[in-house]
């Protein structure tokens, strides 16, 4: 057997093994080529921008463009700008030598001249190369700016030969000219080039033609300082992202450069309780060019509701979603946005709050889900979160706590909220809790369920109940307790008859001291039982009980005069008959009561009359 001697060494590549899997396998969506060779084009423009700014390019900058021309016949896509051209040297090292990136090498000799790489898209040296996803032959004509260059024609069919010769080309900048390969015919299509352009090139720094019409705005309100623009911007920038879009409610405008630099603007979308049918979302640009509008990990959860766009150079673009999750910067990004939409929100909250209060059932959405999904969050917006009653007023979790201080304490010294979440249903409930002079909320999106388990484990000393989760006795529990009318024997007699005459297995049936003006029979649903269903419901989990019956409470008011005819009377047919019609009646207040036993308790009730 050979011996393994230890040794060190450099791995070898060879180039025509590595170009098929970088033809291949560079960018999962062959679309893409478009939106590296336009980005060249717009960094040629802009180099040469900024060698005239610096000084070292006095020639005529003229109307700098990128123009996007397609033929059909000849099967070829052409790029061309009148940017800074390439000399055949640069060439040989920019585009032979794959992987060796210009931009950055731009950027590295310029960086002491103030403005650094600002405005230069290109760095890993391989967007040019993702042409050969779609064409199988691609030439370069190019003319440098360098007084006295000579053009060059450059070409190579994806093997790793390539050709250079000279050529004449009058004018300063490059032409790249794709010859679509058979399998990439696709591209071939107007109506598909345009939109490849627009999606990715909408706002890219320098005018990009096609078909002899400009395609993009270069200049975005998100690359311009909040001073200069008006509400009238904003709201313009708005539909030029979403022509569809309804108007939003307000915006932020986002600038930072340090310790990451990030512009963008975030609006605020009615959102008219619901998230399903959400189609517009946020957009992700990097130096103008459009990534994608999948923020996932760069957004907070609960801020993907907004609109907008945000745009970082220091987001990694070309990597693995598991690397962004762990990237620093993603996570420092995260929380800015965060804390810059909070402050916001309680900008809002103290300069108007009248204004404040109206948006608050389409801002509301955010502010809940925010407080149950980050903390951080939760700290700024406890002061402006709003609850509201069923009178419509408006109360921050510290004025209600004032509101139903004095009268929803119970025993416990615990505060008691109430709340509905269907005013038109439980309303029986709500006026007995009114005559008690309790307050009761309106919780009735899809988020409150999880909106309440997140107060009650983060405001001390709450316990929060729908309405008519219990007796109100029971739902706030006080140390005086009523007394009794009906005797404790006369208390298990009705019980029974009760008994008999209910059809549901789940029923729990009790007596209990409420006060006469309350009704005789009350339905109720225990807050936990019916939270957990709620909760599932709204996470459009099935219930972890199946098609278990609905589990309910039969409340009988004691001082009640009617249950007391009940105890007071001999003929059980008569007993029977006013429980069963009691029951029914409860039954229905409660939206219990349907088909077959609805029609006979319909029928006996008239049959009675
Ligand atoms: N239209 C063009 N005009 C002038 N130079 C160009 C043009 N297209 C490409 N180049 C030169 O070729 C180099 C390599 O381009 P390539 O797209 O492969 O990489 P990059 O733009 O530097 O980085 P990235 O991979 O991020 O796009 C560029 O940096 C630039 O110097």
């Amino acid at each position: 057997m050979e011996s393994v001697i230890q040794e060190k060494g450099n791995l070898s590549i060879h180039t025509e093994n590595i170009f098929p899997i970088i033809k291949k396998f560079l960018y999962s969506d062959h679309e893409i080529f478009l939106r590296e060779l336009v980005s060249n084009a717009v960094d040629a423009s802009q180099k040469i921008k900024k060698l005239a700014s610096y000084g070292e390019y006095n020639g005529e900058l003229g109307d700098l463009k990128v123009v996007v021309k397609l033929d059909k016949d000849a099967k070829t896509i052409t790029i061309s700008d009148n940017g800074i051209g390439m000399t055949a040297e640069e060439i040989k090292k920019y585009i032979n030598q794959i992987a060796f990136s210009g931009a950055t090498e731009f950027v590295e000799q310029y960086k002491d001249k103030g403005e650094g790489d600002k405005g230069i898209i290109g760095h890993f040296g391989l967007g040019f190369y993702s042409a050969y996803m779609v064409a199988e032959n691609v030439e370069i004509i190019t003319k440098s700016y360098k007084e006295g260059a000579e053009a060059v024609r450059w070409e190579c069919d994806g093997s790793t030969e390539f050709e250079i010769s000279p050529i004449e080309k009058a004018e300063r900048g490059t032409d790249i000219i794709l010859h679509i390969a058979a399998d990439s015919e696709e591209f071939l299509d107007e109506h598909r080039l345009r939109g490849i352009l627009e999606k990715y090139g909408k706002f890219l720094p320098i005018e990009i033609e096609f078909e002899d019409k400009v395609i993009n705005n270069p200049s975005p309100i998100w690359t311009k300082s909040p001073a200069d623009l008006t509400d009238e911007d904003y709201l313009a920038f708005y539909k030029e992202l979403y022509p569809f879009g309804e108007d939003p409610l307000f915006w932020i405008h986002l600038n930072v450069d340090y310790p990451f630099n990030l512009t963008g603007v975030l609006y605020f979308p009615k959102l008219r309780n619901d998230f399903q049918g959400q189609r517009e979302k946020i957009q992700l640009y990097s130096r103008q060019v459009f990534i994608t509008d999948e923020v996932k990990d760069i957004v907070p959860d609960f801020l993907q509701l907004l609109h907008g766009v945000i745009d970082s150079p220091d987001i990694p673009l070309n990597v693995s979603r598991s690397y962004l999750q762990a990237d620093g910067n993603v996570k420092k990004i995260n929380g800015y946005i965060t804390r810059k939409v909070a402050d916001k929100l309680l900008e809002i909250f103290k300069n108007d709050r009248e204004g404040f209060e109206k948006k608050f059932d389409d801002i509301g959405l955010f502010v809940k889900y925010g407080i149950i999904s980050d903390d951080k969050f939760y700290d700024k917006a406890k002061d402006f979160c709003l609850l509201k009653n069923t009178e419509g007023k408006f109360f921050t979790f510290e004025e209600y706590r004032e509101h139903i201080k004095e009268n929803q304490t119970d025993k416990n010294d615990s505060l008691v909220w109430l709340y509905t979440t269907d005013e038109k249903k439980q309303d029986a409930f709500i006026q007995s809790a009114k005559k008690r002079s309790y307050d009761v909320l309106v919780m009735n999106t899809v988020i409150d369920s999880h909106f309440i388990n997140a107060l009650e484990q983060k405001l001390e000393k709450i316990s929060v109940k729908r309405v008519d989760a219990d007796t109100l006795d029971k739902l706030v529990e006080k140390e005086v307790k009523l007394e009794s009318i009906l005797s404790s024997d006369d208390q298990e007699k009705v019980k029974k008859v009760f008994e008999g005459v209910s059809e549901s297995k789940t029923a729990h049936i009790t007596v209990e001291a409420m006060p006469v003006d309350e009704l005789p029979v009350v339905i109720t649903f225990p807050e936990f039982m019916r939270r957990m269903t709620d909760m599932q419901a709204s996470s459009g989990q099935r219930s972890m009980f199946g098609d278990m019956p609905l589990m309910y409470t039969v409340s009988l008011n004691s001082n009640h005069p009617l249950i007391g005819k009940i105890a007071g009377s001999d003929s059980e047919d008569d007993q029977k008959a006013l429980a069963k019609q009691l029951y029914d009646l409860a039954l229905l207040s409660q939206g219990l009561l349907s088909g077959n036993d609805l029609t006979r308790f319909i029928q006996r009730t008239v049959s009675t009359l």
